[in-house]
């Protein structure tokens, strides 16, 4: 895509959110003319008054005098305007740029939500985000402003020398390559550093992490990361200090050769014109010249900022082009299971994950309103499992199908409206007690005998009342007037978040690994009862479930390694069987296990 038609895109996309505000576009456009044709009408008048001192009346004097205040009211009353046109439309470009951002983070697969690249482009992005709006759009009328500014200047220096004009110009343009090289430079840093800034933020919030807090002090980890903080902060900065120092001693020279060139054009124009030049063309040439200068660095500047903008647009439009979880095939809608969920010679395989496949050749079949428990060792793949079966990937091969029609032609909106989950590291969210348990369905009426119900289901009930401010209690001490829960009692609060949503397929990803074994059953008796009707897949370390399941799948390295209900996977004297032995003491079943 050419650099214009990069910017003429970004600019469409930021005026497709302000068709309301054409007003202050306009505005803008209008005062980006009028502004510079009244500075050098400004110009103009001081020659006027200049060569009226001698050889005029008072009273023209005077006038001229109140012509040029005019003009300089008028011109810093538009520049205000200009100024809070400019302070409206900043924070309300910046929230429509960030805002199509989030929506679209809403939006991604979750493949590219787990996927480095994505995350080094946000950093990027959201590092430029508040330079692209308002600050770009300034530039282009700043570019434009400036350059009919200067047209007026070389007008008003026609009469020097052009040796002198095409030296102005000509500093100018070393200007330019300067700025265009240290932009050059300036991104190579930001694409080489950073990994290591997101590394560095990552390490820095570690210290701010009230969770970790107890393991850094007892690990006395916080000397360690704060070395690893150091290194990682001045290996962002110190890349950025040398350019800064190159980048000034080169800009403080030109400067520096700028300035000694305009005293020897003025003192060139003293020698040869004197005495006969006039005090106002003196003094209207010698502020020219010194104003012909800023008026083109303030070009170079604004070109310099539209041509850095140029480089991070087309990552702006990378992530908003990032493909979305919606394809238009995705048209069948789900009323909750009616049949059953059959998988078939599923494999996946995650990107970075050098080729090995995370689930290899899985088949099963889950009937409407089954409890299937699937167990095996760390990283067996079952969480993988249960998030194709989720429809959270759509990169794996095989089918997936719920009564017949393949998962990645379910509408998700209905899909997910029926399915609960708890996943491992489910959201601890810094809101009430009773918000942290109707997030799973925001948009139900509210209700709060069926919230006392789930509170009682879910044995959390009697810790609701004995909050400080009960249902309204902030479950983060972190805030004011907020408290925290222990492990277990967090666990309840995401159970009756998952009761609370009125789904037909329920996924559990370890739901009690941090509740006592008797609590445990209690639940999962109350869990069973609820989700009668319901069709639920609970992955779990913990075996004491597997007795109450139709069916337990036992997973070894991304494969199906037994399946089958607790009893015939005792007969078998396998991986299960191994398993539950080793954990019968919490369930006191040593009695009921026969031999193999
Ligand atoms: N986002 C990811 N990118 C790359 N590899 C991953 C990713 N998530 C998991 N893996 C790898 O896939 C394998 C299976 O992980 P998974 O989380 O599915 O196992 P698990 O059986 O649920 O483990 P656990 O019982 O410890 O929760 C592991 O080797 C893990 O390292």
């Amino acid at each position: 895509m050419s650099n214009i038609s990069t910017i003429k895109k970004f600019l469409s996309l930021v005026y497709s959110h302000y068709r309301n505000s054409k007003l202050g576009f306009a505005g803008l456009i209008l005062l980006s003319i009028s502004i510079p044709v009244l500075q050098n009408t400004h110009l103009y008048v001081t020659e006027k008054i200049g060569n009226s001192l001698l050889s005029e009346g008072l009273s023209t004097i005077i006038i001229l005098l109140l012509v040029q205040s005019i003009v300089f009211i008028t011109s810093q009353v538009l520049l205000m305007v200009n100024k809070l046109i400019e302070n409206k439309l900043t924070p309300q470009i910046l929230f429509s740029l960030e805002q199509t951002l989030i929506n679209k983070l809403a939006r991604l697969k979750m493949i590219s939500l787990e996927d480095s690249h994505t995350y080094n482009k946000l950093i990027t992005v959201r590092r430029v985000i508040p330079q692209l709006g308002m600050p770009l759009i300034s530039s282009i009328f700043s570019f434009f402003q400036s350059l009919l500014m200067v047209s007026g200047m070389i007008y008003i220096l026609r009469n020097l020398h052009w040796s002198i004009i095409c030296i102005l110009i000509s500093f100018s343009v070393l200007n330019f390559f300067v700025t265009r090289m240290f932009n050059k430079l300036q991104l190579s840093i930001f694409d080489k550093t950073s990994e290591t800034i997101r590394m560095k933020e990552y390490v820095s919030q570690l210290f701010y992490n009230r969770a970790l807090a107890g393991e850094l002090k007892i690990f006395n980890l916080h000397h360690f990361f704060s070395g690893k903080w150091s290194n990682l902060f001045w290996g962002v900065e110190e890349p950025n200090i040398s350019l800064s120092n190159k980048r000034t001693y080169l800009i403080y020279s030109i400067q520096m050769g700028i300035n000694l060139v305009q005293l020897a054009m003025l003192l060139i124009l003293i020698i040869t014109s004197y005495p006969v030049i006039s005090v106002g063309s003196f003094l209207l040439v010698s502020q020219a010249i010194v104003q012909f200068q800023g008026r083109a660095n303030e070009i170079i500047n604004s070109f310099a900022h539209i041509h850095q903008s140029l480089v991070y647009i087309p990552t702006y439009f990378e992530l908003i082009n990032l493909p979305e979880e919606k394809p238009a095939s995705r048209t069948n809608e789900f009323n909750g299971l009616k049949h059953q969920i059959s998988i078939t010679n599923l494999s996946f395989k995650y990107k970075n994950s050098n080729e090995k496949s995370v689930l290899s050749n899985i088949n099963f079949s889950i009937k409407k309103g089954e409890k299937i428990a699937i167990v095996g060792h760390n990283g067996s793949g079952k969480t993988t499992l249960l998030k194709c079966l989720m429809g959270l990937y759509d990169n794996f091969e095989g089918e997936i199908n719920y009564d017949g029609i393949s998962i990645n032609q379910l509408d998700i909106q209905t899909f997910r409206k029926k399915v609960g989950v708890i996943f491992q590291s489910f959201g601890k969210y810094p809101l009430s007690f009773e918000e942290n348990i109707i997030l799973s369905d925001i948009s139900k009426p509210h209700d709060r005998n069926n919230i006392n119900n789930i509170l009682t289901e879910c044995k959390i009930f009697e810790l609701s009342k004995n909050l400080r401010y009960g249902h309204n209690t902030i479950l983060s001490p972190e805030f004011m007037n907020g408290t925290d829960l222990s492990g277990g009692e967090w666990q309840k609060i995401a159970l009756a978040r998952m009761y609370y949503k009125d789904a037909d397929v329920i996924f559990l990803d370890e739901p009690t690994s941090a509740i006592d074994p008797i609590s445990e059953n209690e639940i999962f008796e109350k869990f069973f009862s609820f989700s009668k009707d319901k069709t639920s897949i609970v992955l779990t370390h913990r075996l004491g479930i597997c007795r109450k399941v139709d069916k337990i799948i036992v997973m070894e390295n991304g494969t199906i390694k037994e399946m089958g209900d607790h009893e015939s996977l005792m007969n078998n004297d396998g991986l299960y069987r191994k398993i539950y032995e080793s954990q019968m003491h919490w369930y006191g079943d040593e009695k009921q296990l026969a031999p193999a």
